[in-house]
């Protein structure tokens, strides 16, 4: 029977897998928020802006694998962009969804509101055409289950967010009935032709090599090849490490795992083992400043074999058409068991460095907070670590099976943990959600810790502060590092406003961090934010080194003319 636009979308996105749909309601999608709400197949989560809201729902993503944020025109969107470009950075399918002016006013004389004040209304979907893989914007109603289907489709071939602009005016008007899921979730497929011969290539240069290892790279997760890399690694039965953006998606239990591979901020001597290599099989990896310590750990060229998301580049041959997934299950079955790595690896690796404990009423420092947090996570434990020095204590965490850990080292953007990990607690409601975050973070994003009190969110919050922006003091100090302190566990308390089931605790040493992790893990009902006070220079010497590498790198000067 016929349907509306609005209707369609919704079962849309339902057969595209959201099931919850994220939203800070404008005059300009309020029409289209009815119709995605009327139906059993959305749950509307709302968020109190909208930088937040795309960043839920880049969360979500991260549990669901696909997400989707609606948001009003211009002064919506924009904010919305921000948390857009960081799931297009990080592979995350998100589909943002923003209303916008009647098509009537559209080559009229009219002047709207949330408009730069002219008449031309095409700026929004221009923009939002640089940051996604697919932009849509329906003017005509007759084209929008086209228009909705190719958008929706990209995105889950992609792995990208795409954008769908929907007039105030068209939410409700009559549609065609939506088709079959399958329309829009075909799964995209290898070229057959040349995964055999990229595998059968491939499979002769690993063959002959006398020490090939693995290095598993952040693209590995939305691409759906953990499975397929820990088929190879099994097979092959080598060393494996991992870059600091894939840290859990190799597990870090099994016999072979070397460590975190990020020059000297790595772990557990996977550098040694890296460099001694003669064959690293790169799956998934990229290697920018901040993944390579500001150029200083790069696996050498000529020992690469690197498989990207669709192609394959080996020696001088470059195969196309062949998908990550499908490679790395092919090879597992065409390589020969070589564990002369692992052999090698058991001489080099450091001993593990358990972390004494300290004494429970000396000042707190970065590495109890390290030594208490490994003993709160377990298998259901996702660990967000936002940029920062967190992201250095959270490395040196050692992962049991099945935990899980999210970093946003591509975009970068401090704060994107909160909302992030309020979205993946939306979407994995069985994980225990563990957050580590600077002071200067937290203060880009707090207000989505009040929507998790609203929805009853356990998740846990390890705010580290320092005093200010230590990454940034180390990278390059200025008076600009300096920020203004917060009493952060009285904010939270405030959010409970009279009804929540938030905890907020402020603690100076390890015996007050004990005691608010164990309240943390009784209380079910809310969030609880522990604000653990460090002294400004107590930072892990592997973010000085990284800050300086960094520094150095983004003070190269121009080019000679
Ligand atoms: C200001 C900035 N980076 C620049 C920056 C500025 N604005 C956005 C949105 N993202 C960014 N990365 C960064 S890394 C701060 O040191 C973060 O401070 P904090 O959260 O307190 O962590 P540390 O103290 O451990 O560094
Ligand atoms: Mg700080």
């Amino acid at each position: 029977q016929p349907t509306t636009i609005g209707h369609y979308l919704a079962v849309r996105l339902a057969q595209a897998g959201v099931k919850h749909h994220f939203v800070v309601p404008g005059d300009y999608n309020l029409g289209l928020l009815d119709k995605l709400q009327y139906n059993n197949y959305l749950e509307e989560v709302n968020c109190a802006n909208e930088l937040n809201c795309a960043f839920a729902a880049e969360g979500y993503a991260r549990a669901n694998g696909i997400a989707a944020c609606v948001v009003t025109y211009s002064v919506g969107a924009f904010t919305a962009f921000d948390g857009i470009g960081g799931a297009y950075a990080e592979d995350l399918p998100v589909i943002l969804i923003s209303g916008s002016p009647n098509t009537n006013d559209i080559g009229s004389s009219h002047l709207l509101h949330h408009t730069l004040g002219t008449h031309d209304f095409s700026y929004q979907y221009e923009m939002a055409k640089k940051i996604t893989c697919a932009a849509v914007s329906i003017q005509r109603p007759t084209e929008a289950p086209r228009l909705i289907d190719y958008a929706i489709k990209m995105a889950l071939l992609k792995k990208k967010p795409v954008y769908i602009e929907v007039p105030t005016n068209v939410a409700s008007q009559p549609c065609a009935a939506p088709g079959p899921a399958s329309l829009i979730t075909e799964p995209e497929t290898s070229n057959q032709e040349y995964l055999q011969m990229a595998v059968d290539i491939s499979a002769k240069i690993v063959n002959g090599k006398q020490k090939p290892v693995l290095l598993a790279g952040p693209k590995l997760r939305s691409f759906k090849a953990e499975s397929a890399f820990l088929e190879l690694a099994n097979s092959l039965n080598c060393s494996v490490a991992v870059m600091p953006n894939a840290k859990s998606f190799f597990p870090e239990s099994h016999p072979n795992y070397a460590g975190i591979y990020w020059g000297q901020a790595s772990t557990l001597g996977a550098e040694s083992i890296i460099n001694w290599s003669d064959c690293i099989i790169c799956a998934g990896t990229t290697f920018t400043d901040y993944s390579s310590n500001g150029w200083t750990s790069l696996p050498p060229k000529a020992n690469v074999l690197h498989v990207d998301v669709d192609r394959v580049t080996v020696s001088d041959a470059e195969f196309g058409g062949v998908l990550l997934r499908d490679f790395l299950h092919e090879l597992a079955k065409k390589v020969k068991a070589n564990n002369a790595s692992v052999v090698e690896y058991k001489r080099i690796r450091p001993e593990s460095l358990e972390i004494p404990m300290e004494n429970p009423k000396a000042a707190l420092n970065r590495k109890e907070i390290i030594r208490q947090v490994q003993n709160l996570v377990n298998q259901e434990t996702t660990l967000f670590v936002d940029t920062g020095d967190s992201w250095f204590g959270g490395m040196r965490i050692t992962l049991p099976e099945k935990a899980r850990f999210e970093i946003e080292m591509q975009w970068g953007h401090i704060g994107w943990s909160v909302p992030s990990a309020f979205g993946y607690a939306i979407g994995a409601p069985k994980r225990n959600v563990v957050v580590f975050v600077g002071d200067g973070s937290f203060q880009e994003t707090v207000q989505e810790v009040s929507q998790m009190v609203r929805l009853n969110l356990p998740i846990i919050m390890f705010l580290i502060n320092n005093r200010g922006y230590t990454i940034e003091v180390e990278i390059h100090d200025g008076p600009y590092n300096r920020i203004k302190n917060w009493d952060y566990a009285a904010i939270v308390e405030a959010f409970n406003a009279g009804e929540g089931h938030a905890k907020g605790f402020r603690v100076g040493n390890g015996h007050e961090l004990a005691e608010a992790i164990r309240q943390a893990k009784e209380n079910s009902q809310g969030p609880t934010l522990i604000e653990c006070n460090i002294d400004q220079d107590d930072c892990s010497k592997e973010l000085i080194n990284w800050g300086h590498n960094v520094g150095a790198a983004n003070g190269k000067p121009p080019a000679k003319e």
